[in-house]
């Protein structure tokens, strides 16, 4: 939709409702391939509530990725039931019920960072007034005041994954997928991303499903972590984080942190030993 044929400002979507956002059960995905079926997911069984930071762990090749992308609705599942904001994933995604963050930032090159963020914005139809606003808003909610002009060739790894990031949280949706968003980056910028999503977190109250392959992070930033094995992808463990929502970074030298780690450590070790 152009942004000329609609002055009217669509109806948020980050209402879910008071049932699970994320409910899974018995999911299951297998890829048919030419060298035969991969078993990406198998009895998957999963209910995420409003409000929880998710983190996803696991060896490569586990189902991270296709789990996240069958909560995207960019996948089907072959087998069970999964609904996200008590819909079809399909639906939801027809609904815009979330923004999803990638490994790359993926930010088109010939977009200022404004013109980035004010792509999905542009597709559904949003005023420009509340373009601007949101623009505004989400530039100051990432921390990137005053770079929306910029190009972003014109910014580093970090301010690239914080900009997509802002493209995400633009129009407001109350879910947000993340696949290793913050892989690429050195550790230090990823300490600060780390901290700054878990104020921003706190700040909206979203929903959040990260994928990582780093257990401090997976620890950090969660609420619950669900570790993952693979061949077929299974959750071996899901651990509930008895950390306060407030969370320094020195937070990580403490007995609690640690001791969720070593679990986590632990179910990783497991699941290999399984599959
Ligand atoms: N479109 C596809 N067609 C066939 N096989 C696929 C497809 N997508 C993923 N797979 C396979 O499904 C399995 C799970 O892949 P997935 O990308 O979900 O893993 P992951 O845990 O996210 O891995 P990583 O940590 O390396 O990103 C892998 O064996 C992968 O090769």
């Amino acid at each position: 939709m152009s942004d000329t044929t609609s002055d009217a400002t669509p109806e948020p979507v980050s209402g879910a409702g008071a049932g699970p956002v994320v409910s899974a059960a018995n999911l299951e995905l297998t890829f048919h391939t030419n060298d035969g079926p991969v078993h990406a997911l198998k009895d998957v069984d999963l209910e995420i509530g409003q409000g929880e930071f998710v983190s996803f762990i696991g060896p490569s090749g586990c189902g991270k990725t296709t789990f996240l992308r069958c909560v995207a609705g960019l996948e089907t599942p072959t087998g069970g039931r999964l609904s996200v904001n008590g819909m079809s994933a399909d639906a939801a995604r027809r609904a815009r019920a979330y923004g999803y963050v990638f490994q790359a930032a993926g930010l088109y090159p010939w977009r200022t960072i404004d013109g980035n963020i004010r792509l999905p914005l542009e597709i559904m139809g949003f005023s420009e007034e509340e373009k601007r606003r949101r623009v505004r808003d989400t530039l100051a909610l990432v921390d990137l005041e005053g770079f929306g002009t910029k190009y972003p060739w014109q910014l580093s790894g970090g301010m690239q994954q914080r900009a997509s990031i802002a493209r995400a949280l633009s129009f407001d949706a109350g879910l947000l997928l993340m696949d290793e968003p913050f892989g690429a980056l050195d550790e230090i910028v990823r300490d600060r991303l780390n901290e700054e999503l878990l104020a921003l977190w706190g700040r909206t109250g979203k929903t959040m499903l990260f994928v990582t392959h780093s257990i401090p992070e997976a620890v950090y930033l969660s609420t619950r972590i669900v570790v993952m094995s693979p061949r077929p992808g299974r959750i071996s463990d899901v651990i509930e984080s008895p950390l306060p929502r407030e969370r320094p970074l020195d937070i990580r030298d403490s007995r609690e942190f640690i001791d969720v780690a070593h679990r986590v450590r632990e179910g990783l070790r497991a699941g290999m030993e399984a599959a």
